[in-house]
């Protein structure tokens, strides 16, 4: 015959616990019909190792979708109020079953509840202030911001696509006339990023996007911008194609995270593609300066007057060289920072659960 295991309860204003004392519970079975819980399971309960059953009615309808989890000490189930409100008692009974008692390690009065409530609102609100994007003008000025980036960085990463598969490698060589307008825009809205770190407006590091923009402005305006020859280059499309890659991954992510919502597929791919990715920019950008280099010894752009009695300049190649050096310092330091953020978001979240 099946024993009846204890069973501890608690609520708040949308959802009931019950929290059923049987270890190693197996063959569970928990279903809703007309307002009554019924529960059956083999596990080991106050009586020793048996099958187990109770039911019980409820005071008020609730919704039939339930939720449980078997842990090695017990089961914990989870229902919700098909109306929202505070119930005097659990069960329709006049007397409460005998082997029903409160859950006092998640009791909470009604008071308590509703305060339990505001804290919960109150720190979603310091987390992100009020949660319409028309009451706070911060949030509507992330999104704008994040939204416009997704959307000049997903033009940016279509054409280029749609370009290579219609014009094969003709493309590789034409990619800053068709693109660059965009890049320059999209790019020099980025400097925004080191504005939001260093103000507060997000939380986050400055120097890891100090590095991040000043690096990329100084490939598009002083390596591309500034020498045409460079403009018919492959590493143009590569260098391109890889800033656009990771950032219709990077927005969207910021985007979603501001209404809320996590897309777990999204949040991977955020903190995982620049593994591949972040090198290889590098590198291209890298080709992109050595390539660069004799051209400006020959045009001697930029190069920096001596004074007369020396006679002679200074080639701009010289700051080129030094510049090398920082990419390698530079991508060290964003390397460390997005490995960190890497652990937090990830694995961090994958012990919680
Ligand atoms: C001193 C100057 C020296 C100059 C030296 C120059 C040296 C040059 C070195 C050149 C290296 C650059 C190479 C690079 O250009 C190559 C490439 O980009 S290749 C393509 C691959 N690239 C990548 O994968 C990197 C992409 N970029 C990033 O990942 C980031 O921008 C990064 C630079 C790493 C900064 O990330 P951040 O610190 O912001 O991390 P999170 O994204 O996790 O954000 C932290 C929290 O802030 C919130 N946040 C951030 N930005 C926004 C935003 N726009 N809108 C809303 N919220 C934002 C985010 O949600 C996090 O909040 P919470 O923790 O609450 O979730």
């Amino acid at each position: 015959m099946a024993l009846t295991p204890h069973v501890y309860w608690a609520q708040r204003h949308d959802d009931i616990y019950l929290r059923v004392e049987l270890t190693d519970a197996q063959n569970i079975s928990v279903k809703v019909h007309e307002n009554v819980l019924r529960f059956r399971a083999q596990g080991r309960g106050a009586k020793g190792q048996n099958e187990y059953e109770f039911s019980l009615e409820f005071l008020l309808p609730v919704k039939p979708e339930i939720s449980y989890k078997s842990t090695q000490r017990q089961v914990n189930i989870t229902l919700q109020k098909e109306q929202r409100g505070w119930w005097e008692k659990l069960t329709v009974h006049e007397r409460k079953p005998v082997f029903l008692a409160p859950d006092f390690d998640r009791w909470l009065d009604e008071s308590d509840a509703e305060m339990e409530i505001q804290e919960r609102e109150e720190k979603l609100k310091a987390k992100h202030g009020p949660d319409n994007a028309f009451d706070n003008p911060k949030l509507g000025f992330l999104f704008s911001y994040n939204l416009v980036q997704f959307l000049g960085f997903s033009w940016i990463f279509i054409n280029m696509t749609v370009r290579l598969f219609i014009f094969g490698q003709d493309f590789l060589y034409d990619t800053f006339h068709s693109i660059s307008k965009v890049m320059f825009f999209c790019q020099i809205l980025a400097s925004v990023e080191v504005l939001n770190a260093a103000f507060g407006v997000v939380r986050t590091r400055v120097l890891p996007s100090l590095i991040q923009v000043v690096g990329r402005n100084f490939i598009l305006f002083i390596i591309f911008g500034s020498l045409e020859e460079m403009q018919n280059k492959p590493v143009v499309f590569f260098v391109f194609y890889l800033w656009s890659s990771i950032e219709i991954i990077r927005y969207p992510f910021y985007l979603l995270s501001y209404c809320d919502i996590e897309w777990k597929t999204l949040t991977w791919l955020r903190y995982t593609v620049w593994i591949p990715l972040y090198p290889l920019g590098v590198l291209a950008e890298a080709v992109a300066v050595i390539q660069a280099i004799p051209m400006f010894d020959e045009t001697k752009l930029f190069s920096i007057p001596l004074p007369k009695p020396i006679g002679t300049s200074v080639s701009f190649s010289y700051i080129l060289y030094i510049y090398l050096v920082l990419m390698v310092l530079g991508l060290y330091i964003n390397f460390c920072h997005l490995y960190k953020l890497r652990m937090r978001r990830i694995h961090t979240k994958k012990k919680a659960t």
